[in-house]
């Protein structure tokens, strides 16, 4: 039975993200994700965990200036220190969370960058967090984007997530994918999932066209769980979406797999 965890990012958006947990908790979701804690205290949201007895799932690494439209800094080869002290932040954040698992965003690729380079430079950026995120108990994951979404972002596809781990060379070291970023990047959802199911840690979902609800679009999400189920996926599936009213009203999808839960 898949176990659905409320990304805030993008979930409750009508309040301010420490109260986005209660709500989350009082609709079912056993688990919130989402994109940045660090604006944050650590201690306020570990407190807003043990209360409304949810867990943390996932957030991402220090993602850069994301008000400034910066979407992770991993392939920036002028911005490696800064990535590595991102770590230890990760890692303090990930411990006072119990949050058992980080995404990577590798970020947008500069005009005219040299495309080795920046992987290159992902690829070891990813080599020089994942034993050390391991020592803490913590996975480590990153995720293609589509470019309709965000047209410069370096990696958008699991074969080129694939090469990037290749070059990585470690352990501790998994992909995280978003159904609604596959299928606009590739499609052939479940078996590109199948294939790589072991170098899967985190899966998303949204629906597409619109990023919203499962069950508002294209993508048959009830064959999606039934194969997770099928395939022994035992990790949260983090609801990335767009709510197409409020959050709670939109909820419908996911009252069958509550029920039986
Ligand atoms: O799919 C996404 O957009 C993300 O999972 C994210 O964390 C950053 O944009
Ligand atoms: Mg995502």
């Amino acid at each position: 039975m898949p176990r659905f965890a409320a990304n805030l990012s993008f979930l409750y958006p009508e309040v301010p993200l420490i109260e986005r947990i209660g709500k989350a908790a009082a609709d079912g979701f056993g688990a919130v994700e989402y994109v940045s804690p660090y604006e944050l205290d650590k201690d306020v949201i570990a407190d807003a965990l043990t209360e409304t007895g949810v867990v943390q799932a996932l957030f991402n690494l220090p993602p850069g200036d994301w008000a400034a439209g910066e979407r992770g800094i991993g392939c920036l080869p002028d911005r490696v220190e800064e990535f590595r002290r991102g770590i230890d932040t990760a890692i303090d954040y990930a411990k006072a969370l119990k949050c058992p698992t980080v995404n990577c965003l590798a970020g947008l690729a500069p005009t005219g960058a040299d495309a080795a380079e920046l992987d290159r430079t992902l690829a070891d950026n990813l080599a020089y967090a994942a034993p050390r995120l391991a020592d803490a108990g913590i996975a480590l994951v990153f995720e293609p984007i589509n470019r309709r979404d965000m047209p410069t972002y370096h990696v958008s596809t699991t074969d080129h997530a694939e090469r990037i781990m290749a070059m990585a060379g470690v352990d501790n070291l998994k992909i995280q994918y978003d159904f609604y970023h596959m299928q606009i990047s590739q499609g052939d959802l479940i078996p590109t999932f199948e294939r790589l199911f072991d170098r899967i840690g985190h899966v998303q979902v949204a629906d597409n066209p619109g990023r919203n609800e499962p069950g508002t679009g294209e993508i048959n999400y009830g064959f999606i769980f039934a194969e997770l189920d099928r395939l022994g996926y035992a990790g949260w599936v983090g609801c990335e979406y767009k709510p197409k009213t409020t959050t709670t009203a939109g909820l419908g999808w996911m009252a069958p797999y509550l029920r039986r839960a």
